[in-house]
Parts: C-alpha cells; structure tokens; sequence
C-alpha cells in the first residue's frame, strides 16, 4: 500500500493520562480516511500532532517520506499538511472571496502585502471563486465575512484550505455546528473531494463517516483499536464493544 501518512508509536501524555498511546496508523494516498471513537478517545490529540500544534512524546510521523514529527506548523504547511480551522485569520471586513484570495496568496508563500490591493488581483480571484464555488458559497462570496452565518463561515474556512491545494487535509468535526442544511452541503462537499486529495476526518455523526470514508480507524484510549473498510469496522466486535454506551453504530 501507498501510505502517504504514516505514524508510529505515538505518545503524548497529559498530566499522566495517555491521549496518543503507543498509536500507530497507516492513511493511504488518496483516501479519505475517518478516524472515530469514544469522546476523549485522543482524535484531536492525534490531529493535533498531525498538524503540529501539540509536540507528541514519543514516536513518529512520516508525511510523503519526510519524517515530520518535529517539523513547525508552516513548513508542513509548505509541504502539503493543511487542517481546516488552521486558517483562523479570517478578515472580517474582507468579503468571502478576497478571504480565499488571500489563502491563494499564502499557498504561493508570500506575505499578505497590502491587502486591498493583493485580493483585487485576477490570478488570485480566479483560483478563489473556484473554490468558493466548490464549497458552495457563490452566493455570498462579496458579502463581508463578519456577516456570515456559522455555517457560512465553516464553509468559508473549508474554501480556504482548499484554496492552498493541500495534499492533505485534516478535518476536525467540519460538521459541528452546522445546521441540517449546511451539514448535508459539507457532506456533498466532501464527496466531491474524495479521491482528489487524501483527507482524515474527524467527526462524530458517525452516519455521514460511513456514507464518505474508504477507510475508518477506530481510536481507544489513544490506541487504534481498529483499521478497515466501514463494512469490516461496522462488524468487528471489538469495535462494537468500544461503543455501548455511545449513540451506536450505524445500520
Ligand atoms: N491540553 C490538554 N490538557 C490536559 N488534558 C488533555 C488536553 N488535551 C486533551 N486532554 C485529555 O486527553 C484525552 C484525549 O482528548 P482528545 O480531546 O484528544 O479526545 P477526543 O477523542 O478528541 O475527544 P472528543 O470526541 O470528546 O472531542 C482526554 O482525556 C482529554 O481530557
């Protein structure tokens, strides 16, 4: 197999309790790959690791053959590791589409210059409707970000990762939060991206993990439990039994 990502044994430990815990997973180029679990199971102590905002203990993570572990949020963003709500420098009085502009900006490595001025440019809009399109956020694309709704906005933020044409994309929960009709639209969005970019999902409506995910691992007590097919995950026993007590597994 292909892996694109590739982590083994890791640990980081918080006040004694192990939220990584000996962890080893495989993501394979070009799959979308849902990581569940039990709540404080570790999924966003592993993303956080993944992206380089929590410095694991011990073990290690391979991206595209470059061992990462260490490596700074921005230089694994150079190298193609981008997670959704990263991209917290929203500029509220910018409209959506000079916002995924400036992401567009970013992805070339220069710095934001003078804003106005940069997200009026041709090569920079084109790229971002693009984008905003994908997503589903023509319609409000000149509206000032401060005016979107939740939704709006979690679908903004997706645009803007999209916008850096990352090689691969680490989503914690997009869906929460949203309402019925934007979480179907982040479902659609997702499937349209499936298979052109490899992507980890978090996320706990385990109906939508099902539907999108070519792979799921299931994460307990910050070991992976659990790496399959959603028809092999959805029948193992120990994965069953990881979850009486929460909602269920899907039928
Ligand atoms: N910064 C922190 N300081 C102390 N403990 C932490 C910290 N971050 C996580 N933990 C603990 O590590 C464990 C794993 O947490 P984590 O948030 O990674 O789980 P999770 O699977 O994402 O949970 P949820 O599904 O509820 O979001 C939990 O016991 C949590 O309390």
């Amino acid at each position: 197999m292909n892996s694109l990502l590739e982590v083994k044994r890791l640990t980081k430990r918080f006040r004694g309790i192990a939220a990584s815990d000996g962890l080893d997973l495989k993501v394979t180029r070009g799959e979308l790959h849902a990581i569940i679990g039990p709540n404080g199971a570790g999924k966003s102590t592993l993303i956080g690791q993944l992206s380089g905002e929590i410095t694991p203990d011990s073990g290690s993570i391979a991206f595209d053959g470059v061992d990462i572990t260490h490596m700074p949020i921005h230089k694994r963003a150079l190298l193609g590791v981008a997670r959704s709500y990263q991209i917290t420098s929203v500029f509220e009085e910018l409209t959506a589409l000079q916002n995924v502009a400036l992401a567009v900006q970013a992805r070339s490595g220069h710095s934001f210059g003078v804003l106005g001025e940069v997200a009026q440019e041709w090569k920079l809009l084109e790229p971002a409707s693009q984008a905003i399109e994908a997503v589903g956020l023509s319609e409000s694309m000149n509206h000032p970000a401060a005016l979107l709704a939740h939704g709006a906005r979690r679908q903004l933020e997706l645009a803007m990762v999209l916008a850096m044409r990352p090689k691969i994309l680490l989503l914690d929960e997009p869906m929460a939060g949203t309402s019925p009709t934007e979480s179907k639209q982040i479902v659609g969005l997702l499937k349209k991206l499936r298979g052109t970019m490899t992507i980890v999902l978090i996320e706990h409506d385990l109906q939508a993990v099902f539907e999108l995910a070519d792979r799921i691992s299931v994460l307990v007590y910050g070991k992976v439990i659990a790496s399959g097919h959603p028809d092999e995950i959805r029948s193992d026993p120990r994965v069953i039994e990881a979850y009486i007590g929460e909602e269920g597994l899907v039928s």
